[in-house]
């Protein structure tokens, strides 16, 4: 396997369809679809064409074909979009008149690999269509969109460059300490320095909505057997997805239950009732219970309001916490549990369960609703920035000019690993641009 190979890949879903797209790349696409479809057709417009057999002459299928030349292609190599009629047998046969043709089936990734390696655009947004693909959610495709259009690349590429001549001014201080360069280039980089950590420790403070968005948030539900949890998933979702009974301790394992608040895809975990247990499989699903809520990202703390509450359900009780009263059609709804307001709710009578998802969509935004700005969507992002303004940190307080740069130059390779692009020997350009060195 070479960059030099031309790959195919079936760009569209599988199974039948209309149409399917059979997407080529790589240096032979000119002379394939120039064979296959009897000429190349005008870059960029979609010609209808009748695709043959390369060797017998027989029609295989007429198809839309679409040539795009490189570097302006996705990949930035001669590419090919062909739009078949979408059966399996029409697809199989084109791809076996390709691959006699010369091309190869592509790996996962392979056209978007190329277009990193081509500089068609950075790791970021190379995550960014991976996302886009996988959205399942609007505030999901909004996010993914962003990215892929280099929201990030943009970001991360213009903190490079600045750290780039950062770190030039600051070699430069250090090797041509003699020559008539200004003086107090050392104290610049750091300053520079400074200012750059600042803003990249502002960005990293964005609650990890970005990469909630993309994971998707956990709601726990929690409460005492019988306290209606089951029921309230339910009633969420919209459809039966446990099970309900008036016997205290009916749920044992995780029920989950996946929807779209706001936008923003939510797992909801109905749990065992929480109590000692004596059964033991009980007991195990209590565990369970304790662990997802120490995962989730929100806490459905779920009281029956003709019960007083327990001691279990009240120690999940935070500021952060959603706390409810149901079965408010038995009972009034305290004032205050484990000093919150509860919300009222009756998962019979459906009383209280717009406000209730009202609430749910506003803790979604609140913790992973689209942000207008560029936001870091991954633990990636997250570790290369961190360790980035680490080292930025180290450079500002390093005593010698040697260790500054250092430092400087390991947060510009933490930066490059990010975006992909490990611009350390831009250094030695920036250096001669901006002080004509040894011109
Ligand atoms: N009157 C009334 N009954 C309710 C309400 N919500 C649930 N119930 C009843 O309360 C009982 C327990 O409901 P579940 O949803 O199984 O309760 P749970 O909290 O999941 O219980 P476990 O799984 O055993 O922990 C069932 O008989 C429900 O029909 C409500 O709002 N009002
Ligand atoms: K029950
Ligand atoms: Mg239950």
């Amino acid at each position: 396997m070479t960059a030099a190979d031309t790959i195919f890949a079936l760009a569209s879903g599988g199974g039948r369809g209309a149409i399917a797209v059979l997407r080529v790349s790589g240096a032979e696409s000119r002379g394939i679809i120039a064979r296959l479809a009897g000429g190349l057709p005008t870059a960029r417009m979609a010609s209808l064409r009748w695709l043959r057999d390369p060797t017998t002459g027989d029609a295989l299928d007429q198809a839309l074909v679409l040539w795009f030349p490189g570097p302006k292609s996705y990949t930035g190599e001669d590419s090919a979009e062909l739009h078949l009629h979408g059966g399996p047998a029409v697809i199989a046969a084109v791809g076996g008149a390709l691959a006699a043709l010369g091309a190869r089936p592509a790996e996962a990734g392979e056209f978007t690999r190329r277009a990193f390696l081509n500089g068609r655009l950075d790791l970021t947004a190379a995550e960014g269509i991976a996302d886009l693909i996988a959205a399942e959610t609007e505030a999901q495709r909004r996010q993914a969109l962003r990215q892929a259009d280099g929201a990030l690349a943009k970001l991360y590429g213009a903190w490079s460059e600045r750290l780039t001549r950062l770190l030039a001014h600051q070699e430069a201080a250090i090797e041509f300490a003699e020559d008539d360069l200004p003086t107090d280039l050392g104290d610049r980089a750091r300053d520079g320095a400074a200012t750059l950590r600042a803003e990249i420790v502002a960005h990293l403070a964005d609650g990890g909505r970005g990469e909630r968005l993309r994971e998707g948030v956990l709601v726990a539900i929690l409460g005492a057997p019988n306290a209606g949890k089951s029921s309230l998933l339910n009633a969420l979702a919209g459809r039966d997805a446990a099970i309900v009974s008036a016997r205290a301790g009916t749920t044992r394992d995780v029920v989950e239950v996946r929807l779209a608040l706001a936008g923003v895809p939510v797992t909801l975990a109905d749990t065992a009732g929480l109590r000692e247990a004596a059964d033991e499989i009980e007991q195990e699903g209590i565990r369970r219970a304790h662990r997802r809520a120490e995962e989730a990202d929100l806490v459905l703390a779920v009281f029956a309001a003709d019960t007083a509450p327990d001691a279990e359900t009240l120690a999940w009780v935070t500021p952060g916490a959603v706390v409810l009263a149901n079965k408010v059609d038995l009972a009034p709804a305290p004032g205050k549990i484990g000093g919150v307001a509860p919300l009222p709710v009756s998962a019979r009578t459906g009383a209280g369960l717009e406000a209730l998802r009202t609430r749910l969509e506003a803790e979604a935004r609140r913790l992973a609703g689209a942000a207008d700005a560029a936001v870091l969507t991954r633990p990636r992002h997250r570790a290369a920035l961190t360790e980035a303004s680490a080292w930025l940190a180290e450079a500002e307080t390093a005593l010698l000019p040697e260790l500054a740069s250092e430092a400087l130059r390991a947060a510009l390779r933490a930066l490059g690993r990010l975006t992909g692009r490990v611009g350390v020997e831009d250094v030695l350009d920036v250096i001669f641009r901006d002080f004509c060195i040894g011109k």
